[in-house]
């Protein structure tokens, strides 16, 4: 059987302290307690960046006010294939926190650890601290 591509759209939330806003995936999720950036799947009608300004509304209850192209890569994982859009996001309204119980944090940018991220961010993680 072919692997389901399905694609995601997720927001690097950085603030003016080069700090970026983190979330933890919960128990019952694929990834369960690794690190994420916020986001989810885009709908089938959607476009990238209209799933991630909802994505980040029902998750971290934050109004994004400008987003821009980050990274865009696909990975293959061993049940699907994911096509990422990630953005980041430095203008928003509201202050982020795990809107559906998810642990949040910020985190410096220079101290990302792809350890702690599921395995498709690794070559992310590697751009932004290089980026510092
Ligand atoms: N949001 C996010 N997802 C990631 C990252 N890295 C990574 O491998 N993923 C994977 C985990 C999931 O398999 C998929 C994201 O889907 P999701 O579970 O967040 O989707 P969703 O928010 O629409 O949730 P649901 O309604 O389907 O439960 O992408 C990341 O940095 N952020
Ligand atoms: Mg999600």
């Amino acid at each position: 059987m072919q692997k389901p591509l399905i694609r995601v759209s997720a927001g690097i939330i950085r603030n003016e302290f080069k700090q970026i806003y983190l979330t933890q995936r919960l128990e019952g999720q694929d990834f369960a307690q690794s690190l994420e950036f916020p986001g989810g799947k885009v709908g089938e009608h959607e476009l990238p960046e209209e799933a991630l300004k909802r994505e980040l509304e029902e998750e971290v209850g934050i109004h994004v006010l400008s987003a821009y192209p980050y990274e865009h890569f696909s990975f293959e994982y061993p049940n699907k294939i994911i096509e990422f859009y990630f953005y980041l996001v430095e203008e928003w309204v509201g202050e982020p926190f795990g809107r559906e119980g998810q642990e949040g944090f910020w985190v410096t940018q220079s101290e990302l650890d792809a350890g702690q991220f599921p395995p498709a961010n690794g070559m992310l993680i590697q751009r932004l601290r290089s980026e510092c």
